[in-house]
C-alpha cells in the first residue's frame, strides 16, 4: 500500500524556492527486525515509483535480492514525479491550484533531502544496504556523501558522480521535443503528452545500444523498403507506453533534476566528496551502456574509499540493469557474500 508522508516546515530547495507542504510518498516490505539492522532502501530510476516489486520484480521476493521476509526494505517515490510524491501537478497550497510551470526546479540533492526526511520521520537509525540504479543511483549516492555513517553498504548501479554534457544534451532534446507540442504551455495536465512520446522515443537510443536494436528490432529477410520498419514502430510503441503513464511535468522537471548532478558542488569537487563515504559500495557498469559509460563507474570506484567495481556485459545497454536481474542480483552476493554487509547470509 502506497502511504504518504508530509513534511510540515517549509522546504527550502537548493535553488532557494520554497515548498509548503511537501508530501513523500512511499512503500515498505517486510518488518524491522529486533535489533533494526535490516533495513534496505532502494532509489528508482527516471520513471519508476515506490512500487519496487513491480518495476523490479525480478529481484524482489523470497531468497532474491530483495527479500521482504528478512528485510525491511523502503522504496520512496522521487519528488517531483508523478507517482504521489510533490511534483509540478499538486496543488499549491497558497492557490490551491496545481503549480504547473511556477514548479521549482529541483536538484537530486533536494530529492536525498526528501529521503532523508522520510528516513527521520519513520524512525530509522541504520540502513543495511542502499541501492540504486540511473538516477536512483546518483542520488543514493548524494545521501551517501551527505550521511556517510548512516549506511552499511550501497549496490550503485549504471550511475555517475556527475551528469556528463552528453547526458545534458539527450536531456535537453527530449526537453525540445516537449516544448515543441503545441500544447506545452498551456495550464493543463496532459499539456506537452505528444512532445513527450518524442522525448521518450529520443531517450530509448541512450537506454539501449545498437545490438539491442539489431537483436530484436532487425527485419526479417523479406521485407517492404517503403514499409513500416520494426524499429519505427517500436519507437511509437514506447512514447504511447509513456504517455498512458506519466506526464510530461514531471518528465521534464525530473530531467532538469539529472542535469543537476554532480556531487562535487559545494563540498571541493567529485574527489573530495566521494572520498567521504564510509559503506562498503558494489559498483556496477554495464558494457554496452552509451548514457553512463563504464569509464563513470571506474572513476566512482576510484574514489569511493571502500568500492569495488563489477562490469555486466550485456547486449541490453543502460537499462540492462532493469532487464538482467539475475545477473544484477549474482554480482551483489558474489561480492557481498562473505562480508557483513551482506543482506543475508549465504551458507
Ligand atoms: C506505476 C509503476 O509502478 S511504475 C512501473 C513502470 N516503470 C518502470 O518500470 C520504470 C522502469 N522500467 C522500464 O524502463 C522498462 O519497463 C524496462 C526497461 C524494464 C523494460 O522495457 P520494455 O519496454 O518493457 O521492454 P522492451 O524494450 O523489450 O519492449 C517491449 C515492449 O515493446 C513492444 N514491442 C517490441 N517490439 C515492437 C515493435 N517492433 N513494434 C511495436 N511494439 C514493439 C512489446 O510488445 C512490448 O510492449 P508492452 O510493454 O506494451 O507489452
Ligand atoms: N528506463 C528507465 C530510465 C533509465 O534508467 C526508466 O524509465 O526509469
Amino acid at each position: 500500500m502506497l502511504k504518504t508522508f508530509q513534511y510540515q516546515a517549509p522546504f527550502i530547495t537548493e535553488g532557494g524556492d520554497t515548498l509548503e507542504g511537501l508530501t513523500v510518498a512511499y512503500r515498505t516490505y517486510g518488518q524491522l527486525n529486533a535489533s533494526a539492522d535490516n533495513v534496505v532502501w532502494v532509489c528508482h530510476a527516471l520513471t519508476g515509483s515506490a512500487d519496487v516489486d513491480r518495476w523490479w520484480a525480478g529481484l524482489f521476493g523470497k531468497g532474491r535480492l530483495l527479500d521482504p521476509e528478512r528485510q525491511f526494505i523502503v522504496c520512496a517515490n522521487m519528488l517531483g514525479s508523478c507517482y504521489g510524491s510533490t511534483n509540478p501537478l499538486s496543488p499549491n497550497p497558497s492557490t490551491g491550484i496545481p503549480y504547473y510551470y511556477d514548479f521549482p526546479v529541483l536538484t537530486n540533492r533536494d530529492i536525498m533531502r526528501g529521503f532523508e526526511l522520510l528516513r527521520r520521520h519513520l524512525g530509522i537509525r541504520r540502513i543495511r544496504c542502499l541501492i540504486g540504479g540511473s538516477m536512483g543511483g546518483q542520488q543514493a549516492l548524494e545521501w551517501l556523501i551527505e550521511v556517510p555513517h548512516l549506511f552499511d553498504s550501497a549496490y550503485l548501479i549504471a550511475c555517475n558522480a556527475r551528469h556528463s554534457a552528453w547526458g545534458i544534451a539527450f536531456n535537453e532534446a527530449q526537453r525540445m521535443a516537449i516544448e515543441s507540442d503545441s500544447s506545452w504551455g498551456q495550464r493543463t495536465p496532459d499539456a506537452g503528452l505528444k512532445g513527450m512520446e518524442a522525448a521518450r522515443a529520443c531517450a530509448m537510443l541512450s537506454y539501449r545500444h545498437y545490438q539491442t536494436y539489431a537483436l530484436t528490432q532487425s527485419e526479417a529477410e523479406e521485407y517492404s523498403p517503403t514499409g513500416n520498419f520494426r524499429a519505427a514502430s517500436y519507437q511509437r510503441h514506447q512514447g504511447k507506453k509513456l504517455r498512458e503513464r506519466f506526464h510530461a511535468f514531471s518528465y521534464w522537471w525530473l530531467s532538469k533534476a539529472m542535469d543537476s548532478h554532480d556531487v562535487g558542488r559545494g563540498r571541493g569537487g567529485v574527489e573530495a566528496a566521494l572520498e567521504r563515504i564510509r559503506a562498503q559500495v558494489l559498483v556496477l557498469g554495464i558494457s554496452t551502456d552509451i548514457l553512463f559509460p563504464l569509464a563513470e563507474q571506474q572513476l566512482l570506484a576510484k574514489y569511493i574509499p571502500h568500492a569495488h567495481l563489477r562490469i555486466l556485459h550485456s547486449v541490453y545497454g543502460h537499462d540492462a540493469f532493469l532487464i538482467e536481474t539475475d545477473a544484477v542480483e549474482r554480482f551483489y552476493f558474489d561480492c557481498f557474500a562473505q562480508t557483513e554487509s551482506c543482506l543475508f547470509p549465504v551458507s
